[in-house]
């Protein structure tokens, strides 16, 4: 009976097989308590702007004007001619989608003793890549991978499709790196950076990549797939593949939904890129909803600076990122939420140590 609520709860196409996929607190949900609502005529979730106004860049003929003018006013961009070859893409979101597949035991298991980390409920962790607990009201409808990048090719994993998703991200990782450092060196001469301080702000080894999958739910009210946030990171560059839609962000008080586009990437700038520009760049409000028909695969690339490198601007207080994520890590666990930026500026100095 209850097997039967569960699997109802999920799309009709949602077999016991994959619901054994996912991670126990992501299936048990109280039927009672969350009727699903009638079928609304038209969703106005899933609705897309025509035509999309998400501004797009071109990285083969970069239009610096267009890119400044994205990383003020938006925070986000869509990218296209990457370089990024499409197969890899489709490879990537296939293989990513196999390996969520297999019973959440055996994901856990192939995750022990491994660099890579198996979390659900949330995507903040700690640095040693244990997810940060939440009450279940809070939890976010995810589970996902964090891949350390700078430890895969030591990494010889036993389950045959973990090892094809470490191939292919050592093929993407090169790709990634290389269109980070492109965006970064043309935002950085927009800024006017020096170029010293441009090559110190993003680390040799600066990547992150991190692979979710959000499940499916009639009653989308339940909670958010990822809630609202900004990245931590400089920039993070997400494929989200061409089929299932969920990323939204805010722009001018209001949400709106970022179209999944075949061959394109999406690039949104994080906090680290807001203070490096002194606030002319915004690291953008971003959220995951939920779908209603369709599980969603996502795999997001974090560029980040050198650790130890201090960023310094007139708005904010020196900082390195090491400061920074110390600070969000122990927010999260003193008041359940990131307060971010804010912590280091100078005119929060007083309101900060009330806190
Ligand atoms: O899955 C997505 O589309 C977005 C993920 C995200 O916002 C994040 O990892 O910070
Ligand atoms: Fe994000």
């Amino acid at each position: 009976m209850i097997n039967f609520y569960i699997s109802k709860l999920f799309n009709n196409n949602y077999s016991m097989n994959n619901l054994e996929s996912y991670p126990p607190v992501l299936r048990h949900l109280d039927p009672q308590q969350h009727p699903s609502p009638p079928p609304p005529n038209s969703d106005p979730d899933e609705e897309f702007q025509d035509p999309d106004p998400v501004p797009i860049i071109d990285l083969e003929c970069l239009d610096h004007e267009k890119l400044e003018e994205a990383c003020e006013n938006w925070g986000l961009f869509r990218l296209v001619n990457h370089g990024v070859p499409l197969t890899l893409l489709k490879e990537l979101q296939e293989v990513a989608k196999e390996l969520f597949s297999l019973s959440f035991e055996a994901k856990e298991n192939a995750c022990s003793d491994s660099p890579v980390t198996y979390f659900w409920g949330t995507p903040a962790l700690t640095p040693s890549g244990t997810a940060l607990t939440r009450s279940p009201q809070n939890m976010n409808w995810v589970e996902g991978f964090d891949v350390p990048l700078s430890q895969l090719s030591n990494f010889n994993p036993q389950l045959p499709t973990l090892e094809s998703v470490r191939v292919l991200v050592m093929e993407y990782e090169k790709h990634l790196s290389r269109i980070g450092r492109r965006l970064f060196e043309a935002m950085a001469k927009n800024l006017e950076l020096n170029m010293k301080s441009t090559k110190e702000y993003l680390a040799e080894k600066s990547g992150m990549m991190r692979v979710y999958r959000y499940p499916n739910l009639p009653d989308t009210n339940v909670g958010w797939g990822m809630e609202a946030h900004t990245d931590s990171s400089v920039m993070s560059i997400l494929n989200q593949g061409d089929e299932v839609g969920g990323l939204q962000l805010l722009k001018h008080h209001q949400w709106l939904n970022v179209k999944p586009i075949p061959d394109t990437l999406v690039v949104n700038l994080g906090d680290m890129m807001q203070a490096i520009s002194n606030d002319r760049y915004k690291s953008v409000t971003h959220r995951v909803r939920i779908n209603k028909h369709k599980e969603r695969i996502s795999l997001c690339y974090f560029v980040f600076p050198g650790e130890e490198v201090v960023i310094e601007s007139s708005k904010y207080k020196p900082f390195t990122y090491n400061e920074f994520r110390a600070q969000v890590q122990e927010d999260l666990k003193a008041l359940g939420h990131k307060v971010g930026l804010p912590r280091f500026q100078h005119s929060h100095n007083s309101q900060v140590s009330l806190l």
